[in-house]
């Protein structure tokens, strides 16, 4: 189905006056900068160049797989997102093709990057038995020639064997793991899940290039695999040499890593700079969710293209050295780096590779896309439990907010939410969950099985002890949300000299929120990261007229902004708003006459916290002590179940029982 045109209007082309291209589609959460006026187009750098070229991809593939009737545009629902980055993996092959093929045809080069997450936080993956039983055969249709892993596919100890049995082999020496081992599921020694780095030359224009493939220093994977911390790893015999190889004219290093504030790319970076002052170094990282250019230095640039498939990032650079077909070095001359951030939707993509609705799709992506949309029919993706009565925004209202998903979670869906087993017996408890439990926003409308993945996709269960005193439960929340008498920190400093931390590490700090943006793009983090204010209009974000007919988007500020802007769409800016760690609900208890002793349920994947707090309020409790709560469900589970029984649908709203329309 074609979409129209009316509304999204002024693009920023991808420049191609460059020689090296890269793609990397990133499925990252995203930041959203505050107001950046209308950009004439014709300022813009465009995907239009004569150098190489890196697309890249991130983070979640939350609209990877979206439905068919996503793709239909009008400007609402371009402003809540489900079509504003509806294109699926079947046209980003299309898209991807015609680039190469333009790349061939100038004499450019075109690699496509992709920086992990690819597991979790979509239905197609998280909804099929086994989990990714369609996704692996779909992804593995895109030419990648880098790939990494995420913390995504670490984390269940069935996701990280299904990169070793089915990611790694589909894309054979392009999956790279410079610090990531597993242990073989069949005889149980530890080995690299796939080579440490690459060394290859480019199709057109002979660019010599060393590739590595790292993973931040994640501490939450499955005890299956090994992350080796990254300054580690940088000391080891293979990196030191492959550093030093003289014949290469780029080092590209991809991975699951924040481009800026990064220890682990500042100490690559520093690394390769202490053998090698001046080869060229194409970053591009991952995590943060965010959109983003570093300038790590004259000749290296690092690029982080969003979250969950909204983005296709774009680098260019021109003027690298390459070994010519006759065998002689040309050098390198004039080195620049451009990026371009693509609006991940089928307007973009014809815009940027110069094709229209009847000549953009190609025979092998509209393939892919029906075999998405019949693997979702399958799934009944589409099926309904109920319909939203309005948006629930997750970090796009303040908390608490009527319009915050977690306002809406601590007061209407856990208060409500009673076991079956004794439905009338309800204990007094006090319900506490992280808030990067949540992925994504609800629109309103059907919610799906679909939409109870990208919402809530993880598997971990509720737990629960009993009888804790309700004046030492009640602060639990507090300290894990840094509102208590010690910071989280320090609560773990405390412990660790107590020696009672069983493994538990700072690293683990990070577990509780999604990532946080980098702290030194403070200056624009402000003015988009505002306090939560519960009385602020959300969606206030159209500071002057000029923006009136844009869509609301990503509006970003990076290290290029002051040459040329990145977003390749111009939109009006969106306010973001932070959110805490942990969000909580009182069940059944009046906190002004509170009873002696509560339940305490929590989400297990916040136990160790949980657990910790309670220490440090003088409380002793083992995992042993606790018990399965919610009746063994899942959040997602909690989700449709309340969805089911609270949300009616009006007449004709529910889209049916899982078919799509074709
Ligand atoms: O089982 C899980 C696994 C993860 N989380 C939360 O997710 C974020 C990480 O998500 P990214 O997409 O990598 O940002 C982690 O910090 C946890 O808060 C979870 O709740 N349960």
């Amino acid at each position: 189905m074609a979409p129209t045109t009316t509304h999204v209007s002024r693009w920023c082309s991808v420049e191609y006056p460059y020689t090296l291209h890269f793609f990397v589609v990133f499925l990252e959460r995203n930041l959203l900068l505050q107001h950046q006026s209308r950009r004439p187009c014709e300022s813009c750098h465009g995907v239009n160049s004569t150098s190489s070229i890196l697309l890249t991809r991130t983070a979640g593939t939350a609209v990877t797989f979206k439905s068919e009737q996503a793709k239909l545009y009008s400007k609402a629902t371009l402003i809540d997102c489900r079509a504003q980055y509806s294109a699926d993996w079947g046209d980003y092959i299309s898209f991807a093709q015609h680039l190469r093929d333009r790349a061939d045809a100038d004499g450019s080069d075109l690699l496509v990057v992709d920086t992990g997450d690819r597991v979790e936080g979509n239905g197609l993956y998280d909804a099929s038995n086994p989990k990714g039983k369609y996704t692996f055969d779909i992804f593995k249709e895109q030419q990648i020639d880098i790939i990494t892993s995420g913390n995504h596919e670490l984390y269940l100890k069935n996701s990280s064997d299904n990169e070793y049995y089915e990611t790694v082999p589909n894309f054979k020496d392009n999956y790279i793991a410079s610090n990531l081992d597993i242990y073989n599921p069949e005889d149980g020694k530890l080995q690299p899940l796939a080579p440490r780095y690459r060394k290859f030359t480019t199709k057109n224009q002979g660019i010599r290039i060393v590739a590595f493939g790292f993973l931040f220093d994640f501490k939450g994977n499955a005890n299956n695999t090994v992350v080796q911390e990254v300054e580690d790893t940088i000391k080891e015999q293979w990196f030191q040499d492959a550093i030093r190889d003289k014949d290469v004219d780029l080092f590209v290093v991809a991975g699951h890593v924040p481009v800026r504030d990064s220890k682990e790319y500042d100490a690559i970076y520093k690394a390769i700079r202490d053998v090698t002052w001046d080869i060229p170094i194409a970053f591009l990282g991952g995590h943060t969710h965010i959109r983003d250019t570093h300038v790590f230095g004259k000749k290296a640039v690092g690029l982080e293209s969003g979250r969950y498939m909204e983005t296709i990032g774009f680098m260019s650079v021109s003027g690298l050295s390459h070994k010519k077909k006759d065998g002689t070095v040309e050098a390198e001359k004039s080195l620049t780096f451009d990026r371009r951030y693509i609006d991940n939707n089928l307007f973009s993509l014809y815009h940027h590779s110069g094709k229209n609705d009847t000549t953009f799709s190609t025979e092998h992506g509209k393939n892919v896309s029906a075999a998405i949309h019949s693997a979702r029919k399958e799934l009944k993706l589409d099926k309904t439990f109920g319909c939203a009565p309005q948006d629930y925004w997750l970090n796009r209202a303040p908390y608490p907010h009527n319009d915050s998903i977690l306002t809406w979670l601590e007061t209407e869906v856990f208060p409500t939410t009673h076991p079956a087993s004794s439905p009338s017996k309800q204990p007094p408890q006090l319900v506490i969950t992280n808030s990067g439990a949540l992925r994504f926003d609800i629109f309103r409308g059907p919610f799906t099985i679909d939409t109870t993945f990208l919402v809530s996709p993880f598997t971990s269960g509720f737990r629960k002890l009993k009888d804790v005193p309700y004046s030492v439960a009640s602060q639990v929340l507090k300290l894990l949300n840094n509102e208590g008498p010690i910071l989280l920190p320090a609560l773990l400093e405390t412990a660790a000299q107590h020696g009672d931390l069983g493994g538990f590490s700072a690293h683990h700090l990070s577990q509780l929120a999604p990532p946080d943006p980098p702290i030194s793009a403070a200056t624009w983090r402000q003015s988009i990261f505002a306090d939560a204010t519960a009385d602020q209009q959300i969606l206030s974000s159209t500071p002057d007229s000029e923006d009136k007919d844009l869509v609301p988007g990503y509006t970003t500020h990076d290290d290029l902004s002051s040459t040329s802007p990145g977003d390749d769409t111009a939109h009006a800016p969106i306010r973001f708003y932070d959110v805490p760690n942990c969000i909580g609900a009182s069940i059944a208890l009046d906190p002004d006459t509170p009873p002696e002793t509560v339940e305490l349920v929590y989400n297990e994947f916040i136990q160790q916290w949980v657990l910790l707090a309670l220490r440090y309020l003088g409380l002793e409790y083992n995992s042993s002590d606790t018990e399965p709560a919610m009746d063994g469900r899942s959040l997602t589970d909690v989700l449709s179940d309340w969805v089911g029984e609270h949300w009616g649908c009006e007449n004709g709203e529910n889209g049916g029982e899982g078919e799509e329309g074709d």
